[in-house]
């Protein structure tokens, strides 16, 4: 479980970019945040992943407080993952071996400079690659793959290394409908299936509303609803 209370982060000498945002997340929960161009979701996303520290709040992971510098921060970015927009695969290696060798937050340089792997490392690769309906395309090296495909490998290679918590950046943007509904619907189910929790920016169209638990919204920095098991009305709309 994730909990984030009036969390403030300042660019030093710069813009207030996110202003008490507070919200949690629980086992299982698929969560959608939205909000227009530069109303700093990434920036959420960044914090969250312990790629960027706060100005001031708190933020628990199961209960715990968790921050950039503090003794259990690696562990957290193990479990806690950023998927970023374009998901970074190694273009040159097959799907199941990105998956395999992970990706440079979670895996040690020996295994991503030497590819060298254990074989029951293997079959767990496998076995999400086939969760995520990738079996087929195991072998296919990762610039043969479309973009959506290429998510659900980045979510394999997440998954497969430890990720209780994925955050992704528009993990739908730039895909055709049947791609991105198949991304979200596989990320839906492992929310169900496995308790994942996923947060992720999903600003265009109805897909937060299609497919989240929960929808934050951000304006300029603040937070300016949350909104459960229902679609935004017009006037919420407006607040975005
Ligand atoms: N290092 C930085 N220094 C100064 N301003 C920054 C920095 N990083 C982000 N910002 C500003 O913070 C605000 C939020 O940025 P962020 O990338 O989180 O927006 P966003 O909502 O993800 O936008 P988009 O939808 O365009 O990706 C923006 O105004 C951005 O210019």
């Amino acid at each position: 479980m994730i909990h984030i209370a009036h969390l403030k982060k300042q660019i030093p000498a710069g813009p207030t970019v996110l202003d008490d945002i507070s919200f949690r997340a629980d086992d299982g929960e698929f969560i959608a945040i939205k909000g227009a161009s530069g109303s700093g979701k990434s920036m959420l996303l960044k914090c969250l992943a312990l790629q960027e520290s706060w100005t001031s709040g708190t933020y628990k992971v199961d209960g715990k407080e968790v921050s950039t510098t503090g003794l259990g921060r690696y562990r957290i970015r193990k479990e806690i993952t950023l998927i970023e927009e374009k998901a970074s695969l190694n273009l040159r290696r097959t799907a199941l071996k990105n998956v395999l060798i992970g990706s440079a937050a979670q895996a040690s340089i020996f295994r991503r400079v030497t590819g060298m792997v254990r074989s029951d490392d293997y079959m767990g690769a496998m076995d999400m690659l086939e969760k995520l309906g990738l079996l087929d395309k195991a072998h296919n090296k990762a610039d043969q793959l479309s973009g959506g495909e290429r998510q659900r490998v980045a979510i394999a290679r997440a998954l497969v290394h430890g990720a209780k918590v994925l955050l992704a950046d528009e993990p739908v943007s730039g895909l055709d409908p049947h791609a991105a509904d198949k991304v979200l619907g596989d990320l839906k189910q492992l929310c169900k299936q496995q308790g994942l929790i996923v947060i992720a920016v999903m600003h265009q169209g109805d897909w937060a509303e299609r497919y989240a638990d929960r929808i934050i919204g951000l304006n300029a920095g603040k937070q300016v609803l949350q909104v459960s098991g229902r679609r935004l009305t017009e006037r919420e709309k407006m607040l975005l």
